[in-house]
């Protein structure tokens, strides 16, 4: 589905040109989930904005992107907007930065439907609605004419969520979408996330900075340091046999006395990790 070779980003500013990006190699598997793991800065994003060719002004890029058979570096004009706006979605850490503060939440789910695919208004505001209520939310109506100041950040990050399935995207890019929500929001956002990945048999790229996070709702994680990645494998591979001090680093840093689950990551759900503590009650009698 989604396959990088040997990218490279360099930015230049007034005194000297910037390593970003040092030939990153990943690949995305149809229906397949990848979790892109690392510390700021390490350059996840910057990954992402490539697939989209949403780089800085002042970046250069090389390599090879291809996505569906096609060469993402190459494209341009109606074609790249055609990826942009139907074949891959992607959903920011901050909903604010995508929702306008002036319009309602409808304005923004029926733009991408009406603009975008061409779907009449009103069948875009019944759509809308659906996808709403698919993402768990209540009181529908409500919420459609509710501006983004009057809605919490999970709901609002529930609408982004329900604005970039709208389309049926093959592929998902997922930056950090829960960093901004509290630990209880976070895992009931990725559980939504992950149950649409599943029902439409999306690929998903998943940035995060918390390696537990991406065990949850992952097949295999990159880890990522200073512009390049470090290793790739499953969850139980990077726990069990990390290869990569950094990736070890990683490991050690999260909370002490957790024991490794051999749980599938299609069995999982996002509260419960690879690397997360077996339910307490498991094995008690009933
Ligand atoms: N417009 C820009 N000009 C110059 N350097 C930039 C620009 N945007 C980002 N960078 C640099 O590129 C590097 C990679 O940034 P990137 O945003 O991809 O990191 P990240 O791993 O996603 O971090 P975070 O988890 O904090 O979002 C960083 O060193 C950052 O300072």
């Amino acid at each position: 589905m989604l396959e990088i070779r040997d990218l490279c980003m360099t930015i230049a500013n007034e005194r000297a040109e910037l390593d970003i990006l040092r030939n990153v190699s990943l690949s995305v598997a149809a229906g397949e989930s990848v979790g892109l793991v690392g510390e700021s800065g390490s350059g996840k994003s910057m990954t992402l904005r490539s697939i989209l060719r949403i780089e800085p002004s002042n970046a250069t890029v090389t390599g090879n992107i291809t996505f569906a058979g096609t060469d993402v570096l190459s494209l341009e004009g109606e074609a790249l907007r055609q990826m942009r706006s139907t074949d891959v979605s992607m959903i920011a850490q901050n909903p604010h930065a995508v929702l306008n503060p002036v319009l309602p939440i409808v304005n923004y789910l029926i733009e991408g439907m009406h603009d975008a695919q061409g779907m009449a208004k009103g069948a875009a505001r019944l759509r809308a609605g659906e996808l709403l209520e698919q993402v768990g939310i209540d009181g529908v109506d409500r919420v459609l004419s509710s501006y983004p100041h009057q809605l919490s950040g999970g709901m609002l990050q529930r609408v982004v969520i329900a604005g970039a399935i709208a389309g049926k995207p093959k592929l998902m890019l997922a930056d950090e979408p829960t960093t901004a929500l509290d630990v209880t929001t976070q895992a009931e956002v990725m559980a939504i996330l992950d149950e649409f990945r599943r029902d439409l048999g999306m690929s998903m790229l998943y940035v995060t900075h918390d390696l537990d996070l991406a065990a949850a709702v992952c097949d295999r994680i990159s880890v990522m340091k200073d512009g390049q990645i470090v290793e790739t494998g499953v969850p139980e591979q990077l726990r069990d046999n990390p290869q990569h001090p950094y990736t070890q680093q990683l490991m050690d840093s999260r909370p002490a006395g957790i024991v490794p689950q051999e749980t599938a990551p299609s069995e999982r759900t996002p509260s419960q990790t690879a690397f997360s503590e077996p339910d307490a009650n498991e094995g008690e009698p009933k």
